[in-house]
C-alpha cells in the first residue's frame, strides 16, 4: 500500500534513500566547482617545493648575523628571484638578494627583510636591533611545511569550493574524478498558466512556479531543463511526463496534485506505471506532495501553489539532488532560532512559516497564505512549527537555513 499522510522526516527519508550518488566523470578544476569529489586526492608534490623566502630582501646564512653587535656587514653576492633560483653557493659572509616566493640559494639559512638592511655599493649594512634575532628558518617558508608530497588533500565526498580546486591545482591535479550532476527536468501544469511576460488574462496566472523550480534545481546542483508548461490534458500530460522521464533523473511537476476534477499528475503518473512511494505529507505549505519512481527517474509533484512548490522543493526535491550529486548531508542545514513574532500552528500538520533573519531572529514574514507569492520574498529561514497552536514571539525553534550553499 502506498504511504499517506506521513510526517516529514518520514517522507523525507524515503525520498532519501530513493537516491543513489551518480556515478563519477572526469572533469577540469573549473567544471568541477560545486561538484562532489568521487576520489580521494593527494599531494603530486610537497608545498613548498624548496625553502623560499616571505620576504622581499636579502638570503643571509644566520651564523654570520649571531655577533651581538648592532650592525653587521656582508658582501652582496647575486641574487634569486622568483621564477630565477640562484645557482651559486652562498658564502660565510655574503648575502644574496632575494624576493618574495624566491628559492633560498645553496648555503643560505635565513632571510633579513628589505627594510632592515641597507646596501652601500657591494656592501650590505644588516641592523640587528631592527631585524631583530635572526635564527636560521627567519622568514623562511620550509620546503614541505604547507604539504608533504603524498599527503592526503581532498576527501572524497567534499563539495568543490574556489580554496579546495586551488589546493587541487597547486598540488598536482589538472583534472578530478566528481559524481555527475542530476538531470532536472521542470513542467508546470495548469490551463491557467500564461508564460513570463504574457499579461495574464481574467482568470489567468503567470507560471512563476517553473522559473522558481529551475533557479531552486540549479542551486542544488542540478542541470536544469525548462521543459514549459503543459494543459490539463491527459494526453499531453502523458507523453509530457514520459518525456521528462526520460530525459530526466529528476523530475519536478508543479501544480495539477489536488484531488480535483482537473488535478491530473497522479492519476497520469499511476497510468504510466509509476512506482509510487507516497502521496501526501503533514505540511503546510506543501501537503499534497507525491513522489514516485518513473522508469529511472524520481518525480516529485509538488502542490501549484507558489509557496507549495517552495517548501516542497526545499524539503524534498533539493535533499535528493544534492544526494544525487554526492553529498554526504543533502538536506539543508537546520538552526535552533528565536522567533521575532508569533509564528502560527497548521493543526496536526508541521507548519513551515517563511521568515527573515533579523539580527540574528527568525521574523516570520506578514504572509504565511500559501498562494502568495510575497510570502516568499526575502525568505531566509524556513521555521519549523510543530503540529499544535503555534509558538509565541520569543518561542525558540527549529528553522532550516536557506542563506548558505543551499539558498536558491
Ligand atoms: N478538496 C481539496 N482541495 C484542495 C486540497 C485538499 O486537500 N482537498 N488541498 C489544497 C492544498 S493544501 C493545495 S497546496 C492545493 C494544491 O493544488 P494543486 O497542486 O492541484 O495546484 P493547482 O490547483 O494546479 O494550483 C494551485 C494554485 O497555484 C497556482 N499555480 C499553479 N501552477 C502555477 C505556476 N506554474 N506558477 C504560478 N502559480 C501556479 C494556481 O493558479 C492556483 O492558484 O490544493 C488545495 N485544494
Ligand atoms: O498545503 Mo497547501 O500547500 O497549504 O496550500
Amino acid at each position: 500500500m502506498i504511504a499517506d499522510d506521513l510526517e516529514p522526516d518520514d517522507a523525507l527519508a524515503r525520498v532519501l534513500a530513493a537516491c543513489t550518488p551518480l556515478p563519477g566523470e572526469r572533469r577540469g578544476l573549473f567544471a568541477a566547482r560545486g561538484r562532489v569529489l568521487a576520489e580521494a586526492l593527494h599531494a603530486r608534490w610537497s608545498l613548498p617545493g624548496a625553502d623560499v623566502s616571505t620576504m622581499d630582501g636579502w638570503a643571509v646564512r644566520a651564523a654570520d648575523l649571531s655577533s651581538g653587535t648592532s650592525e653587521a656587514a656582508l658582501a652582496v653576492a647575486g641574487e634569486s628571484a622568483a621564477g630565477h633560483p640562484s645557482p651559486s653557493h652562498l658564502q660565510p659572509g655574503q648575502a644574496a638578494r632575494i624576493s618574495t616566493g624566491a628559492v633560498l640559494p645553496p648555503g643560505a639559512d635565513a632571510v633579513v627583510a628589505q627594510e632592515d638592511a641597507a646596501r652601500r655599493g657591494d656592501r650590505l649594512h644588516v641592523d640587528l636591533a631592527r631585524a631583530g634575532a635572526v635564527r636560521p628558518g627567519h622568514f623562511v617558508r620550509r620546503a614541505g611545511s604547507d604539504l608533504a608530497a603524498g599527503a592526503a588533500i581532498l576527501a572524497s565526498g567534499t563539495a568543490l569550493r574556489a580554496g579546495d580546486l586551488a589546493l587541487a591545482a597547486g598540488a598536482g591535479h589538472a583534472d578530478v574524478l566528481v559524481h555527475r550532476a542530476p538531470r532536472a527536468a521542470v513542467l508546470c501544469t495548469g490551463d491557467e498558466l500564461v508564460d513570463i511576460g504574457c499579461p495574464p488574462g481574467h482568470g489567468q496566472v503567470v507560471s512563476s512556479n517553473g522559473l522558481m523550480l529551475a533557479c531552486q534545481a540549479a542551486a542544488a546542483g542540478a542541470e536544469v531543463r525548462d521543459l514549459g508548461r503543459v494543459r490539463d490534458e491527459p494526453e499531453a500530460l502523458r507523453r509530457a511526463l514520459a518525456d521528462a522521464a526520460d530525459a530526466a533523473d529528476v523530475v519536478l511537476v508543479s501544480g495539477g496534485i489536488s484531488v480535483g476534477d482537473h488535478d491530473l499528475v497522479w492519476p497520469t503518473l499511476l497510468a504510466l506505471g509509476a512506482e509510487p512511494v507516497f502521496r501526501r505529507v503533514r505540511l503546510r505549505p506543501g501537503r499534497p506532495l507525491a513522489f514516485a519512481r518513473l522508469g529511472a527517474a524520481l518525480v516529485f509533484a509538488l502542490p501549484g501553489n507558489p509557496a507549495s512548490t517552495f517548501v516542497g522543493f526545499e524539503l524534498f526535491a533539493g535533499p535528493a539532488l544534492r544526494r544525487l550529486g554526492g553529498h554526504l548531508q543533502p538536506e539543508l542545514p537546520r538552526r535552533r532560532v528565536v522567533l521575532a513574532g508569533p509564528a502560527e500552528g497548521a493543526g496536526r500538520r508541521t507548519h513551515c512559516v517563511r521568515a527573515r533573519l533579523v539580527d540574528g531572529r527568525a521574523e516570520p514574514l506578514p504572509s504565511q497564505v500559501s498562494g502568495a507569492l510575497t510570502s516568499l520574498r526575502a525568505c531566509d529561514l524556513l521555521v519549523l512549527v510543530p503540529p499544535g497552536p503555534g509558538l509565541p514571539a520569543g518561542a525558540e525553534a527549529w528553522a532550516l537555513d536557506l542563506t548558505g550553499a543551499g539558498a536558491p
